[in-house]
């Protein structure tokens, strides 16, 4: 059966190949901020995500102000800001993190199905510092090409894992940094027993821990810190946030 994400990868492979028709290309090396360094600061590091939608539930805040929002994120005090860019089932853009770029000075984390170069010369181009390259989206080769060139643009990596299997094809990179996404991106379904249970073999293997989707309260954070997350990926919950500062302080353990 075709799963979500099997039709987010065919739209993205469309985009891809517009993105070449245009002779799109931009490789410069620019200056970047560090998450790696913010990760290893004591405590637990918030990575705020701007999400106006999702597949899975729908509409969250369409109608967000990206600057505002990004804005608080960093005043409360974020280590980074993740800006979902995918437009067909997000509904963000690049020029939503071209926006987020202008007003904060935090690590920009260019949130999208990458299964290309040109993907990661746009991430750089509209100000990232970061991006997500997705185990479960990828052919292993394409998963070390593709961590090779962003690396060697300067940007840092998130590897997104999911299971036992696509952590071990993870870690054969040598990734600074595993995201464990406690969201099946094929079933949707959330559940923060898979940070509990691949934890372990993340820390040990040196590697940095952020614990992504289905967090909402400091019992969730309390819960992943536990297990050795340094940092945690949190988006619905921010974008339903009537205060984003008081949603800051109630997380903060
Ligand atoms: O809204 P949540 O449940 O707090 O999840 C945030 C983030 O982890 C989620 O948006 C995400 C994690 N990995 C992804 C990959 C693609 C798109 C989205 C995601």
């Amino acid at each position: 059966m075709e799963t979500i994400l099997d039709k987010i990868i065919a739209q993205k492979k469309l985009e891809v190949a517009e993105l070449q028709r245009s002779g799109f290309r931009y490789e410069e090396v620019r200056p970047h901020v560090s998450l790696v360094e913010n990760l290893k600061k004591p405590g637990v590091t918030v990575i705020a995500e701007i999400k106006r939608a999702s597949p899975s539930k729908g509409a969250l805040n369409v109608e967000v102000d990206v600057k505002e929002q990004a804005k608080q994120y960093e005043l409360s005090g974020a280590g980074a800001i993740s800006v979902l860019t995918d437009t067909n089932f997000f509904k963000g853009s690049f020029q939503d993190l071209k926006d987020a770029r202008s007003v904060v000075s935090v690590p920009l984390l260019c949130k999208d199905f990458m299964i290309d170069e040109v993907q990661i010369q746009k991430a750089n181009e509209a100000g990232a510092d970061i991006i997500l390259l997705i185990v479960a989206a990828l052919p292993v080769e394409r998963l070390q090409e593709l961590y090779r060139y962003a690396t060697e643009l300067g940007l840092e990596v998130i590897v997104e894992v999911h299971d036992e299997e696509e952590l071990e094809a993870a870690l054969a990179i040598g990734p600074a940094i595993i995201g464990v996404n406690n969201r099946n991106l094929k079933t949707f379904e959330v559940n923060l027993e898979t940070t509990e249970r691949l934890a372990k073999r993340v820390v040990s293997s040196g590697a940095l821990l952020i614990s992504e989707s289905g967090i909402f309260t400091k019992e969730d954070v309390v819960r992943v810190q536990r297990v050795g997350a340094q940092g945690i990926l949190v988006g619905e919950a921010f974008m339903r946030a009537d205060s984003v500062a008081d949603l800051f302080g109630a997380l903060r353990i």
